[in-house]
Formats: structure tokens, sequence, C-alpha cells
């Protein structure tokens, strides 16, 4: 793909999201309107429960929008077949059940899957794409481990190569930095914005971590109960989008140093 500042990768109008439960349709998020480009690295925030892991499914496919549309490369994302998603998104699941008794070179090669023959038999295309993962993440070292061997850290950084490795235009990850210790949380987040520069990849992740979304990534889709926004984080910051972010009681973002603290005094 070509590196081109004004390539839409993802495009959502109007859309609604939700869940059907046994009582009927729940809406947890409407008017949803976000466009976001080719090499762009783009953090979902938002208060627990208000629905970010649900805006990933739903943009990734695996979770029906309640209405609107979703549009992926310029193609209803509802049109298009499971083969032809998986060649369009990849997604990581954090809590994600994966076969760790898999070596690390055996779990990355599953990101081919869309792309192999019937016997999963792997081409020499298939194989350079693995190794171009693999280097791109700096995991050469754990390649014959396996994965039940690995820390939490390692696993995302082979969760992630798998993911580079499936070579699909745009990557979600739902709370990749989950169980890592402050450096490795960085260290995640920093790898993720320098493979959507290298491989010109839009990649969307939801997180707690709002302080280094704030730091380090070009867009931030911002979720509070009333309205669903995209912006660059300076822009969120000018026109005071995370002061009520959280109730005031705790938590105040402070604008000089652009971060939420904690409130001391009792
Ligand atoms: N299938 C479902 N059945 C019942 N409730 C659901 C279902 N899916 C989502 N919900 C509810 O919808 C709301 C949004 O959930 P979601 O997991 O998307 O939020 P989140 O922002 O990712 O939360 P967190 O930050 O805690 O991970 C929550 O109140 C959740 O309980």
């Amino acid at each position: 793909m070509k590196s081109n500042p004004l390539h839409i990768t993802l495009k959502t109008s109007n859309l609604e999201i939700g869940y059907q439960d046994k009582n009927g349709i729940k809406s947890i998020a409407e008017k949803i309107n976000i466009e976001v480009q080719a090499s762009e690295l783009i953090a979902v925030i938002g208060i627990n429960g208000i629905g970010k892991s649900t805006l990933l499914r739903s943009i990734s496919g695996i979770q029906k929008p309640i209405s609107g549309s979703i549009e992926i490369e310029n193609k209803n994302l509802q049109e298009l077949s499971d083969l032809q998603r998986a060649a369009r998104i990849s997604l990581v699941l954090t809590n994600q059940p994966i076969s760790k008794n898999l070596s690390v070179f055996e779990l990355i090669a599953l990101g081919r899957q869309p792309y192999t023959n019937w016997l999963g038999k792997l081409s020499k295309n298939d194989a350079e794409k693995i190794e171009n993962a693999i280097v791109l993440t700096s995991i050469k070292s754990l390649k014959d481990r396996k994965c039940y061997e690995l820390s939490d850290g390692q696993l995302q950084r082979v969760l992630i190569a798998r993911a580079i490795a499936q070579d699909t235009p745009i990557i979600i990850l739902d709370e990749p930095t989950t169980h890592l210790d402050m450096y490795h949380k960085a260290y995640v987040v920093k790898l993720l914005k320098k493979l959507a520069k290298q491989t010109q990849k839009t990649i969307i992740f939801a997180s707690h971590e709002i302080n280094l979304a704030i730091q380090i990534c070009d867009k931030i889709i911002l979720m509070q109960p009333d309205k669903c926004q995209i912006n660059t984080p300076e822009n969120l910051i000018s026109t005071r989008a995370f002061q009520d972010l959280f109730p005031k009681d705790l938590i105040h973002f402070d604008k000089i140093s652009r971060a939420f603290r904690i409130k001391n005094e009792d």
C-alpha cells in the first residue's frame, strides 16, 4: 500500500452500536462518525463500560451494529465475506484464548490463514511476511519458544507480530497494555506508533492509558455518555474535552502537563 496521508481506511457514518439480550436490543452509543487514515495510531478512550470494546468489535465486523454504516477502504463492511474481512482487518484481543502450546513462529504463521490454501501450507510470500513481522517487532530471539514460556509483555509483542503478518490495512487491538508494567506499556504503544508509520497501517487500540495516548497517538476517539468524537490530542485538550471525562472529586486534567492528575487535598 502506498503512503498517502489522505488514504481513508475506515469511515463510520451515523453508526449506532449495542448488543442484543433477552429483553431486546440495547443501544450503547450512537451518532458515531469517524474517519481514519493510513499510518495513523488511534486510541479509543473512555471510562469503564462506555462501549470501547463494543465499538472495536463492531468496526472489526464481529458484532453487528444496530444502525449506520462502516466502510473499510470504501467497501461496506457488512458486504464483505469473512475472508475478505480478514484480509482487511486484523484483531488482537488481549483475553482471547490462544493455544499456548504453539511456538511463537507457529502463532505468528496463523496470521497468514486468510491467504493460505486449504492445506494451510505457507508460500514463499507467507514466509516473507512472517519474517518481516518478526523483524519489525524485534522478537527474533523468541521465534522458537513456546507461547506458554512468554511473559505478558513478550506475548503481546507476538500477538502484534501475528497481526502484522496478517498484513491488513487496519489493525485493531483491545487493551494491548493490560497486565503490563509502566515500561512495557510505553514500549508497546511506541511499537504500535512505529509500526503505523513504517507499514502505513491504521492501528486502533482501546486503552485506559490516557496519559500515554495523549503523548503518543496521532488521534484519540473519545467516548463519553452523550458523544463520541475523534480528534488530535492537541485539539481535544484545547477544546477542554478531557475536563469532564471523570467525576471531578478525585482526578482532574492538568492542561500544563497535558496529563490527568490525582487530587491530593482532602
Ligand atoms: N453482550 C452483552 N450483554 C450484556 N451487556 C453487554 C453486552 N455487551 C456489552 N454489554 C454492556 O455494554 C456496556 C459497554 O461494554 P464494553 O465492554 O463495550 O465497554 P468498555 O468501554 O470496553 O468497558 P471496559 O473499559 O470496562 O473494558 C457495558 O455496560 C457492558 O456491560
